[in-house]
């Protein structure tokens, strides 16, 4: 029997009183709790992170008004002094997140009148292209600040004469690749020694793609003259073995900054980005390509990436038979070319670039299909390409305004398609990609396909069905293009690309002069200029309207209208003439969507269309800090 001994009701009262008080505590640290939290989950303005004035000025004569989540937490951090490593998906802002606080921590250090014998600051970044932009970013920050500060960038193709006079004036700021440092020791341009008395910061931009650069070694050299007192910051898009070994290589007792969005779920690709992909034969890849183009399903600007430089030149004469004009861009290419190619279509001055994304695996597949042609035809005099081994289109580069990418050829590893797609939905904008998927690209596209949609949710679906293609839609354009790829041949092939890089070389030391003197002016030359001596037949050209069955016809024009309310118009590209228009979507700001839950994600709406990327409820929200 329970015992059932009674308590006096004085005791019992007093009981319930403490135990009402101790609720009311209870409740009370509830809510300074969630106030805590919600202050925590709040914005904050570039202000409230101790910015100096003149770079918030700078930042809003640039159209930014409020930072980034990664630039919330990151920027506090890099003030303190702190070595940090930060994780945030691309597009998110990471640029920024660390040039802000090295101009801050360098403002501060300008009042002294002694110039430094070497840059207080170094920026390493995988690729030349990423080299001009994060100087270009640095230098009009800079110049908009009006501060004593001076940034160079050195990439290793430069002649020694070139790299002596960028760094005769003394620069705060050195924005260059790994591979050059070494260069610039054994030219005695720049001094180890030197180099250790005065490097304060020292920036490893993408870091996931350093190492897998093939620039270990170049890194090595640099690490070992790095003093201990020099702040290390360590940026990346996506975590690998590699970041892990060069935060163990470089950084001392870092703060890890790990930006995802509700739930602990990492996901890599802004979920402003609605992924489609299109299940078809290696051969009817370039049917499918046509009829996503020529019928409009999707929306431009539109980035396209092959894996060989072949490819390209195959895919823009096939579609140039068509009226589609395209530009490429390759490792192959000069870089005074590439740059201008690259500006020309964040500009917006044409619609559809073909690219590949770096040499690593352009190389790879390049070298195996030299065996095969070796076996085949040992005879024959090819084209040997010379890449340039510093290229590097998709890591890291800023394309503006792209709504669509397309991957014709898959890439080859999943890291390689986060960093495509993250091309699209940068910053404030929304975009879409279409993976063109052959039983050969199968295991690959699965292997991505589970990478996203993570461990717990094995069975969603990140990748959709393209919806918008009919099977009658492409039906009607086989005849066309199995006629037109087959006038393709690997001799015209071959020419184009050759005499594309005899144009291009010309081009380039034009480029070079002329952009000495008219830095702003992008017009001189055409990229997207056709190769084919033949212009296209009419009736390529123009697809009858009878040809396209209704519901494409609806997609198409469902696009159109997207296109159109976005005020997407020809030649609306980014750019710096945009620079300062107002957004016009600011209700939902996919900045602040790292690492979408995958179950939140809106999967209907047009193609292209802004998704509603709410699920995060817009926030910052978790930031694990390790030491
Ligand atoms: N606070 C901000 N507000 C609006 N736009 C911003 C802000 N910060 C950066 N941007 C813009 O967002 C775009 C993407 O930024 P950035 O290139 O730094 O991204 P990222 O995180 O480095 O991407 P990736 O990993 O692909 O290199 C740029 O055009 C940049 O100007």
């Amino acid at each position: 029997m329970a015992n059932t001994k009674e308590k006096p009701v004085d005791d019992v009262n007093r009981e319930v009183k403490e135990a009402e008080k101790a609720e009311e505590v209870e409740e009370q640290r509830d809510v300074i709790e969630k106030e805590e939290e919600e202050e925590e989950e709040k914005d904050k303005s570039f202000e409230e992170l101790r910015l100096d004035p003149r770079l918030i000025r700078a930042l809003t004569k640039k159209g930014i008004e409020k930072p980034t989540p990664i630039q919330q937490t990151a920027i506090p951090f890099i003030l303190e002094g702190k070595d940090v490593v930060a994780k945030a998906k691309t597009g998110s802002g990471k640029t920024l997140a660390y040039l802000l606080p090295l101009l801050q921590k360098l403002f501060s250090d300008s009042g002294s009148k002694k110039k430094k014998p070497a840059p207080s600051a170094f920026v390493l970044v995988p690729s030349r292209e990423l080299c001009q932009q994060v100087y270009a970013e640095v230098s009009s920050l800079i110049e908009l600040c009006r501060v004593q500060i001076k940034a160079v960038q050195l990439t290793s193709g430069m002649p020694l004469s070139d790299m002596r006079n960028a760094l005769a004036g003394l620069p705060e700021i050195l924005v260059t690749t790994p591979a050059c440092i070494p260069k610039c020791f054994a030219d005695g341009v720049l001094d180890p020694a030197a180099i250790s008395d005065s490097l304060e910061i020292l920036v490893l931009d993408e870091a996931d793609l350093l190492l897998s650069y093939g620039y270990e070694d170049n890194l090595r050299s640099v690490t070992s003259i790095v003093p201990r007192r020099c702040q290390c910051l360590l940026m990346s898009a996506t975590t690998s073995s590699d970041v892990e070994k060069l935060k163990k290589l470089i950084l001392h007792n870092p703060v890890v900054l790990t930006l995802q969005e509700g739930g602990d779920k990492e996901e890599p690709v802004p979920s402003n980005v609605q992924q489609f992909w299109i299940s078809c034969s290696a051969q009817d890849k370039l049917l499918h390509i046509l009829s996503l183009l020529k019928l409009e399903v999707v929306q431009k600007k539109i980035l396209i990436f092959i894996n060989t430089i072949d490819m390209g030149f195959k895919l823009k004469l096939f579609l140039e038979k068509f009226g589609i004009k395209t530009a490429i861009l390759n490792g192959e290419l000069p870089q005074n070319s590439r740059l201008h190619i690259l500006e020309q279509f964040n500009a917006g001055l044409f619609d559809y670039l073909i690219a590949t994304d770096d040499n690593s695996q352009t190389k790879a597949k390049e070298e195996a299909k030299d065996e095969d042609n070796k076996d085949n035809n040992k005879k024959k005099r090819r084209f040997k390409p010379k890449l340039d081994a510093e290229f590097g289109v998709v890591r890291g580069i800023d394309f503006k305004k792209v709504h669509t990418v397309i991957n014709y050829d898959m890439p080859q590893s999943v890291t390689g398609y986060i960093h495509r797609i993250g091309r699209t939905g940068r910053a404030y904008s929304s975009g879409s990609s279409v993976s063109l998927v052959s039983p050969d690209d199968m295991e690959g596209f699965e292997e991505i396909k589970s990478f996203l949609a993570g461990e717990e949710d094995k069975d969603s679906d990140v990748i959709t069905p393209f919806p918008l293609l009919t099977e009658n839609a492409v039906e009607s354009l086989r005849y066309r293009a199995e006629d037109v790829a087959k006038s393709v041949t690997k001799i015209a092939v071959r020419e184009s690309r050759a005499q594309d890089l005899r144009n291009e070389i010309i081009n380039s030391e034009k480029l070079k002069s002329h952009f000495e003197a008219n830095p702003r002016d992008l017009d001189l030359l055409k990229h997207d200029k056709l190769l084919s001596k033949t212009a296209p037949a009419p009736h390529l050209k123009d697809i009858p309207e009878y040809l396209v069955d209704p519901k494409t016809q609806e997609a198409s024009k469902m696009v159109k209208l997207a296109r159109a309310a976005m005020g997407n118009s020809r030649r609306s590209g980014g750019g710096r003439n945009n620079a300062n228009k107002k957004r016009s979507r600011k209700g939902v700001d996919p900045l602040k969507t790292f690492s979408a839950n995958g179950s939140k994600r809106g999967r209907s709406g047009g193609v292209g269309q802004k998704k509603n990327g709410k699920g995060s409820s817009d926030g910052l929200t978790k930031k694990q800090r390790t030491a």
